[in-house]
């Protein structure tokens, strides 16, 4: 069987709330799918109910073929990892300690290694010995990213990565979404930025009131840019 990350009928609550209403979608190994849709319609839900991180969900989440259950540490051993938006780092940690505490190895042959992590972010080379607390949010997500990486995840998911970055950091982060598709990594890409998404993207679904309402493969998105840009505007 190939490697897939499969959603069926996903539904997601906090308390009383239903955020999510029956998504179906799956993630093929090293491909990259594109959550799209306006603020608060439910792509970060989607990304915490994977991790375990809503008060309850229905429908199944499941891992080639094993279903994805129980607590957040439990998923993450599974093999997903989730890069949240508010870029987490040890602040009191040096970038090097950082990457250091975050490497998982699995002895696959495929493993980042910390000097191939530094290849994709220079910036973090430059910065080995610094206090990952005091760099700024851009660097700091390039810290988040990399530390994902070299956990070696099967599927990592990323939350709006490129939000408030300058464009310099924004090709790193295209660059790291490559480097973990040529090592067979699943992605699930939630964004803003319809340049990114439509430079990496394999698959995209557009979500609305926690529902998939289109699904676009690569060639009909970049067929119909304007048409997926005017459905992400706001009138
Ligand atoms: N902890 C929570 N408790 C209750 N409701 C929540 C909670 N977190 C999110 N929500 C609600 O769930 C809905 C979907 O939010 P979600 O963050 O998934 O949207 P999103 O599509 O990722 O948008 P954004 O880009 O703003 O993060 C929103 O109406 C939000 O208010």
């Amino acid at each position: 069987m190939n490697a897939v990350l499969r959603y069926e009928n996903l539904s997601a609550f906090y308390g009383a709330s239903q955020i999510l209403h029956g998504l179906s979608f799956e993630v093929p190994a090293a491909s990259v799918v594109c959550l799209l849709g306006l603020n608060g319609m439910g792509k970060t839900t989607t990304l915490r109910a994977t991790m375990g991180l809503v008060d309850r969900t229905e429908g199944r989440i499941t891992l080639n073929g094993r279903e994805l259950a129980g607590p957040t540490f439990r998923r993450a051993q599974m093999g997903v990892t989730l890069v949240p938006e508010d870029r987490k780092v040890f602040a009191n940690l040096t970038v090097e300690e950082n990457l250091e505490v975050a490497r998982r190895p699995t002895g696959s042959g495929r493993d980042f290694s910390i000097a191939e992590a530094v290849e994709i972010f220079p910036r973090l080379g430059e910065r080995m010995g610094q206090k990952a607390g005091t760099m700024s949010g851009g660097e700091q997500q390039m810290l988040v990213v990399a530390r994902a990486m070299l956990a070696n995840p099967a599927y990592m998911m990323l939350d709006e990565p490129t939000e408030g970055l300058s464009p310099s950091y924004v090709g790193a982060i295209a660059q790291s979404i490559e480097e973990a598709r040529k090592r067979g990594i699943g992605v699930i890409l939630v964004e803003q930025s319809i340049p990114l998404a439509l430079s990496v993207g394999d698959a995209f679904h557009v979500v609305e009131n926690g529902q998939i309402t289109r699904s676009f493969a690569r060639d009909e998105a970049l067929a119909d840019r304007e048409g997926l840009e005017r459905m992400l505007t706001v009138e």
